[in-house]
């Protein structure tokens, strides 16, 4: 039977993509990308210089020029990998609110997308990896070995992004958001997102409301078997 080189973990915010990809990943010795982090890098970067979030061209461009690279977390301090922007560790920063609220329309121009899909493909090309994002399975890797496409109600995906908030930042945080505002943030990013959102016709939906992390992992390593 032969094993995938490639896995697509897609679907919306909160779903459990990172979580599981990342798990996914170390399990197997495969190479982790999350491409939100792409996004989130040259959000950042286009914030720093005071660019126009509705300017394709302009973020395009910026695109082209930036050096984004997600490597090995080298510290521990509870990250996944090491973001940087031009030599910058931006890996916490691309987290911040104002960031958060503004990655959905930056990633929304076709000129951002053309080069940050290429920079993904290319990244895939270096050998086995799961890949996390929006798109990857319906357009960065058409062509994965394994397409899974994780899913869960917005109430339950806000209700896991606060709780992941409130450990991080505590109780008593001034930026930490409530609730309310956790979920308007989703709903808001899923409907900017929609376009670049659909899963792959070939891609398998798991549906992770009531799932734990581990039974979301034993259902891809189970599909995974059956290839
Ligand atoms: N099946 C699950 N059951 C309960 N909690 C989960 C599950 N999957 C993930 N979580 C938790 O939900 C939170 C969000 O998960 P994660 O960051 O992996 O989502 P994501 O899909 O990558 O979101 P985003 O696209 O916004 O980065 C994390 O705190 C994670 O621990
Ligand atoms: N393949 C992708 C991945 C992400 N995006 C956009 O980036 C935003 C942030 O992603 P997170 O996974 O870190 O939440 C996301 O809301 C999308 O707007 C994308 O377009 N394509």
């Amino acid at each position: 039977m032969e094993q995938a080189e490639r896995i697509a973990i897609d679907g919306p915010a909160g779903a459990g993509k990172s979580t599981v990809g990342e798990r996914l990943a170390r399990c197997l010795g495969y190479l982790y990308i999350d491409t939100g982090a792409m996004y989130r890098a040259l959000t950042w970067l286009a914030l720093q210089r005071g660019l126009d979030p509705h300017d394709g061209e302009a973020l395009g461009r910026l695109a082209r020029e930036a050096s984004i690279v997600i490597g090995y977390p080298h510290i521990d301090d509870g990250r996944q990998y090491t973001v940087t922007v031009n030599g910058e560790d931006v890996t916490w920063a691309i987290r911040s609110p104002e960031v958060t609220r503004t990655v959905s329309l930056v990633s929304s121009h076709p000129e951002v997308r053309r080069v940050l899909i290429e920079a993904q493909r290319a990244l895939a090309r270096a050998g086995r990896v799961v890949m996390v994002g929006r798109d990857i399975g319906a357009v960065v890797l058409p062509d994965a070995e394994l397409k899974i496409y994780l899913t869960a109600s917005l109430e339950e995906r806000g209700r896991r992004r606060y709780a992941e908030l409130l450990e991080r930042l505590g109780h008593d945080h001034p930026a930490l958001p409530s609730f309310e505002e956790v979920l308007a943030d989703i709903r808001r990013r899923d409907e900017i997102d929609r376009d670049n959102m659909q899963p792959a016709p070939d891609a398998i939906v798991i549906e992770t409301d009531h799932l734990s992390v581990a039974q979301v992992l034993e259902r891809i390593c189970h599909m995974r078997g059956k290839r």
